[in-house]
């Protein structure tokens, strides 16, 4: 018989673009409220209709690039035609709502496990609001205290930026342990999908990090540079910590990893993760926000018995040559050399391409001097429409989690 090919092999950022997994948003973001705004990781509120278009036009300049989408929601309707994972699920979704009650903590359960897989997915992820679930007579403390907040289930709004909860790094999946509340329940869900979805072949994927560890880290600070190293952001969301136990991990699991470059960037919500301000575009080209370039330090972290050894690089271009084994390195400077649209853009994620091949990325048009700049290094820009996708503060890279990539 021969070898099942592996479903799940990422070993660059940049290699041909096979498969990919999106979440269109849907309800969820109807749920934003200014009050809770912040809460939910938003700046603003969204018009869905018009987020959906443009989400659309994402997934079909990937498919027309001969890539394949998956989504989200398919995957976790498919594995909830099995009762018992769909019971499972349910519990443990339910028990992680913070419902005070128990007896209505059962009953939210038993609502749910009655509606079809289309119907449960549908709530994990707009989430569960009073409104929508039959009276029920307050009893508990707990039932008063909590009567101004609005869900039983909280809506998943940030589900859209797919590359956060998990990353598959070579033949492995990184399950992360999300730094915030509003996110968890994406990776909790994530957790399920690796467990019971053929595509996963759990068997032969590695689980390189889990989200039951407790140190935060989070998908667009990990960038696969090539197919044995890798680099980690340490950042607002992503602890020193847990790069040491995700390097660890990948080296005993994978041996063709020897190297880790850990990347300080400011600990700041504009720049929350390593991919808002630095992506690779091409072989040797990565475009970088400049006004972040002098404050950004490098790390060589190599195999440590207990924990990782780590090297305190001179500088991250010097840092990146070396790992790729390039004589040059070229940081392509978003805004177009102008300091202030460089910020204005950066803040609408001119940084987060999204590579669909060597020198081919995906960005939103909004960005038209980095666009620009980009183009005149020899890249191939394939632009899409993002005025509202953007106001949940992210880009094409932070909207896809690659499943397959081409060797390059
Ligand atoms: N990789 C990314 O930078 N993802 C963007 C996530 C935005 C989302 N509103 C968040 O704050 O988590």
């Amino acid at each position: 018989m021969g070898e099942k090919i592996p479903f799940l092999d990422v070993s660059s950022e940049i290699g041909k673009l096979k498969g990919v997994m999106l979440h269109r948003p849907g309800k969820e973001l109807e749920r934003i409220t200014p009050e809770y705004l912040h809460a939910l990781l938003f700046d603003d509120i969204p018009w869905l209709r018009r987020m959906q278009e443009e989400h659309d036009g994402f997934a079909e300049a990937l498919r027309a690039r001969g890539c394949t989408v998956y989504y989200y929601e398919k995957l976790l309707e498919d594995i909830m035609k099995n009762k018992e994972v769909k019971k499972q699920l349910v519990c443990e979704v339910v028990e992680n709502c913070g419902v005070a009650d128990p007896e209505l903590e059962d009953m939210i359960k038993e609502f749910l496990i009655e509606k079809t897989e289309k119907e449960v997915t549908e709530i994990f992820i707009a989430g569960l609001h009073k409104k929508d679930f039959p009276n029920i007579k307050k009893k508990r403390l707990g039932d008063y205290i909590k009567e101004e907040y609005p869900f039983y289930i909280n809506p998943l709004p940030n589900l859209y930026f797919t590359r956060d909860p998990g990353a598959v790094i070579g033949n492995g999946l990184s399950i992360h342990a999300m730094n915030t509340h509003a996110r968890e329940r994406e990776t909790m869900i994530l957790k399920y999908l690796y467990d019971f979805h053929p595509i996963f072949q759990k068997e032969s994927t590695p689980l390189l990090y889990d989200y039951s560890y407790k140190n935060p880290i989070e998908g667009g600070d990990i960038l696969v540079l090539s197919e044995g190293v890798i680099a980690i952001g340490c950042s607002e969301r992503t602890s020193a910590r847990a790069i040491e136990d995700l390097t660890m991990n990948l080296f005993e699991k994978n041996k063709n990893f020897k190297e880790v470059i850990a990347v300080q960037i400011p600990f700041k919500r504009s720049y929350m993760h390593l991919d808002t301000v630095l992506t690779m575009v091409d072989y040797d080209k990565f475009t970088i926000y400049p006004g972040v370039e002098d404050r950004l330090k490098a790390f060589r972290l190599t195999y440590g018995k207990i924990y990782p050894k780590v090297e305190v690089m001179k500088d991250l271009k010097t840092t990146f040559k070396k790992a790729l084994g390039l004589s040059a390195v070229d940081f392509i400077q978003s805004g177009g050399g102008d300091e202030v649209t460089a910020a204005r853009e950066q803040w609408n994620d001119s940084t987060n391409t999204l590579a669909i091949a060597p020198g081919v990325v995906i960005t939103y048009n909004r960005n038209e001097a980095s666009n620009e700049t980009l183009r005149k290094h020899g890249i191939e820009v394939v632009e899409i429409e993002g005025s509202e996708l953007v106001r949940g503060r992210g880009g094409p890279r932070c909207m896809s989690m690659p499943l397959m990539r081409e060797k390059i």
